[in-house]
C-alpha cells in the first residue's frame, strides 16, 4: 500500500504501544498479527467505492431512502415475545414508527393528509409520535397542547400561501428529531380581525 492519508485498519487501535507508522510499515511487509479479513475487505471495498464515486453516491442514496428514523432504542428487561418474535433478555428493540405510520394494513391511504381519520374511535392509538409503554414521552401532554394551540393560532390569525406554484419540499434532514431538510419558507398575512386586536400587525 502507498503511504496514503487514510489507513483503515481497526486492529491497530487495540495495540496501545503501536504507532501508526510502525503499523503501516508492518502492513507493507505483510505484517503478522495485523491481517484481518474483515478490515482488509472493508479497505478494498472503500477503495473501489472511492475510485467509483457514482457507485458510492448510489449506495448512500439507497441507504438514505430506505433507512428510516426509529424511535429511541428499548431493551428487553426479561425474556418476552413481540409480535410473535422471541426477545431474549437484553435484546435491543428499535421501533420503526416511520414505517408503521405508513402501513396500509393499519391506515387507509396512509400518505394522504387526513387528520379527521383520527376522530374515529381507536384510530388515535395508531399514531405514536411519543412512543408507547412505560418509557413513552412524559412531555406528550405539554407538547400536544403547545403544538396544537400554536398551529391553531397560526391558522386562525393568518392567511397562508406557498411562495410559488411548486409544492413545499418534504425532504427529511438528518438528526434524532427528524428536522426538515430544507427549512420552510412561506407567505403569511395577518387576517383583518387581527389588526383590530394588534393594530401594528395590520
Ligand atoms: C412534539 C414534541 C415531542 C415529541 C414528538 C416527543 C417524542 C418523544 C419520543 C418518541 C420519546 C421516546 C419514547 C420511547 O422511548 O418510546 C420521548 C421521550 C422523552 N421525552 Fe419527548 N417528545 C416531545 C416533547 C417533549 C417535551 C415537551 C418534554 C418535556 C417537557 C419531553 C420529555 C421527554 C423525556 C424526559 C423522554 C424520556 C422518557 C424515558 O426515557 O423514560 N418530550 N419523547
Amino acid at each position: 500500500m502507498d503511504g496514503g492519508s487514510v489507513v483503515l485498519t481497526p486492529t491497530r487501535f487495540l495495540q496501545s504501544n503501536t504507532t501508526q507508522e510502525s503499523v503501516v510499515e508492518k502492513m507493507r511487509m505483510g505484517g503478522g498479527g495485523i491481517d484481518n479479513t474483515s478490515a482488509v475487505t472493508l479497505e478494498w471495498a472503500l477503495s473501489s467505492l472511492l475510485n467509483n464515486p457514482e457507485v458510492l453516491k448510489k449506495a448512500r442514496d439507497e441507504i438514505d431512502r430506505k433507512i428510516a428514523p426509529m424511535l429511541l432504542p428499548h431493551v428487553a428487561s426479561k425474556d418476552c415475545k413481540v409480535a410473535g418474535y422471541d426477545m431474549p433478555h437484553g435484546t435491543m428493540l428499535l421501533t420503526n414508527a416511520w414505517a408503521i405510520h405508513r402501513d396500509p394494513r393499519l391506515l387507509d391511504d396512509p400518505t394522504s393528509l387526513n387528520p379527521e381519520r383520527f376522530e374515529k374511535g381507536g384510530e388515535a392509538h395508531k399514531l405514536m409520535p411519543f412512543g408507547l409503554g412505560r418509557r413513552a414521552c412524559p412531555g406528550s401532554g405539554l407538547a400536544q397542547r403547545l403544538v396544537t394551540l400554536s398551529l391553531g393560532s397560526l391558522i386562525q390569525c393568518f392567511e397562508w400561501e406557498r411562495i410559488g406554484e411548486e409544492e413545499v419540499d418534504m425532504t427529511e434532514g438528518p438528526g434524532l428529531t427528524m428536522p426538515k431538510g430544507i427549512p420552510l419558507v412561506a407567505m403569511c398575512r395577518a387576517r383583518a380581525f387581527v389588526g383590530k386586536i394588534l393594530p401594528e400587525s395590520a
